[in-house]
């Protein structure tokens, strides 16, 4: 049994399962003997003749387990009977980092538990996958939980009965966050790229591209500016401008070098993908150190996005189950270049529509998924603000193009002695 489910089944009694309906979690817990509670929210709304399981995805290999998950909701499309519900499902050590286990939680009508069933036992032969069914206990408003074995036949001779429980201080998918959606140092994500080589093999032209080493070995002389934003907030138009300004140079990110694989990680799990990003930060630091020992240099995003992006995705739900100001997730990498100063153009969202609609040009998912879910943009921005080591600095992109650069011409006079 790999590793990974050997010390969930350790711990399993500790667990806390989690059951998301529309974006509303709700929380249950497992033990030996039922003592009289009643059956968590997750059941109540589920009729006593339907059929629950739960898919838990805990290959000990992360890699794996990230492309296994990613895929396993496209099977489970394919394959449920329509009417199956699919719900996401995770369970999770409260306040154990790196505890958390993804999944799905299927209820199928009593007609459909036989098709079910067949693909949940093909499904068990992964390795990768803990299945659970969910019965209701006769006579009672009580539910049960088994395990099933790996060979899907039977069941498991322990059986768990399902409790609510409190929703935990932090929420779960901040758990994860450190190392999964964001990287701390090059070498972190140097080292899912490494592991990725064989599956996707653009990963080691990205590689070939890499520095040698992260640290910079020298300090630009000159000032360096990054402009962050969400998507048409005028990055592009105020970069430029700083450019011809000031006689920068501008370096865009991720890099031009990376253009040509960007499109292939941007497919890939969170995972893959945030480790892309992250390793782009590293080859536009290199170009910093080059182009700042001769000039002023501005940047079109850096760690800023990376971080605040990666963070808004995991984090299911409002924005306030971001984590806490100050937490250790809003950190700047070690061994990441600083930059002078960092400028966080936030736009009232019904203007940065109307300039998105005015640009008219195609969007990418992560683009469209801003414009759709006020939720997303809304914990992008607070994470955007809560980084540290440098902070942003927020200017009102509301007014003329003009207005906008003056003000940050001001800010780098003040900041950068420029
Ligand atoms: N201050 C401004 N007032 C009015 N329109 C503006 C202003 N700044 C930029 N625009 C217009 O808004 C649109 C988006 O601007 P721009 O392309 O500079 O944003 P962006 O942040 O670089 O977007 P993306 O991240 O998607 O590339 C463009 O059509 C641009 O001409
Ligand atoms: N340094 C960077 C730059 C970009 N990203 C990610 C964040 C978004 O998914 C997307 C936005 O880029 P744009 O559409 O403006 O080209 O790219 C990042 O993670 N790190």
């Amino acid at each position: 049994m790999a590793r990974r489910t050997a010390s969930l089944l350790t711990h399993w009694s500790a667990r806390v399962f989690s059951v998301e309906f529309n974006g509303a979690p709700d929380y249950f817990a497992i033990q030996d003997k039922h003592r009289g509670e009643p059956a968590p929210q997750v059941f109540r709304k589920v009729q006593s003749s339907d059929r629950c399981y739960s898919l838990l995805v805990c290959s000990s290999d992360r890699i794996r387990r990230a492309k296994f998950y990613a895929e396993l909701k496209d099977k489970l499309l394919r394959s449920l009977p329509a009417e199956c519900e699919l719900s996401p499902m995770s369970s999770f050590l409260p306040h154990v980092k790196d505890s958390l286990i993804k999944g799905y939680f299927l209820k199928a009508n009593p007609g459909d538990s036989l098709p079910t069933e067949r693909l949940l036992r093909d499904l068990i032969q992964s390795e990768s996958l803990l299945v659970c069914s969910y019965l209701k206990c006769e006579n009672s408003r009580q539910w049960t939980q088994r395990l099933w074995t790996h060979t899907g036949s039977s069941v498991m001779s322990k059986e768990y009965c399902v409790v609510p429980t409190d929703a935990p201080d932090y929420h779960p998918s901040t758990l994860n966050i450190i190392n999964s959606d964001v990287f701390y140092s090059f070498e972190e994500a140097h080292q899912v790229l490494r592991k990725c080589g064989d599956i996707i093999p653009e990963a080691t032209s990205v590689l070939e591209l890499l520095p040698s080493r992260a640290e910079a070995r020298s300090k630009p002389d000159f000032p360096v500016i990054v402009i962050e934003g969400l998507d048409a907030t005028g990055k592009t138009t105020l970069t430029q401008s700083l450019r011809d300004t000031l006689g920068a140079v501008l370096l865009p990110s991720p890099p031009q070098c990376l253009s040509p694989w960007r499109a292939r990680f941007d497919q890939e799990p969170p995972l893959i993908r945030r480790a892309f990003y992250a390793l782009g930060n590293y080859i536009t630091a290199e170009q910093i150190v080059q182009e700042g020992m001769k000039t002023p240099v501005i940047v079109d995003r850096y760690w800023h996005s990376t971080a605040s992006y990666a963070i808004a995705t995991a984090v299911s739900g409002p924005p306030c189950n971001l984590p806490a100001e100050g937490s250790e997730v809003y950190r700047w990498p070690r061994d990441l270049l600083q930059p002078s100063l960092v400028v966080l153009l936030t736009l009232d969202p019904e203007e940065r529509k109307r300039r998105l609609r005015d640009r008219g040009q195609g969007k990418t998912e992560e683009e469209q998924e801003l414009d759709h879910n006020q939720l997303f943009r809304l914990k992008v921005e607070e994470a955007y603000r809560r980084i540290s080591g440098p902070a942003c600095v927020t200017v009102d992109a509301g007014p003329s193009a003009d207005q906008v650069l003056q003000q940050v011409l001001i800010l780098i006079r003040d900041k950068c002695q420029l």
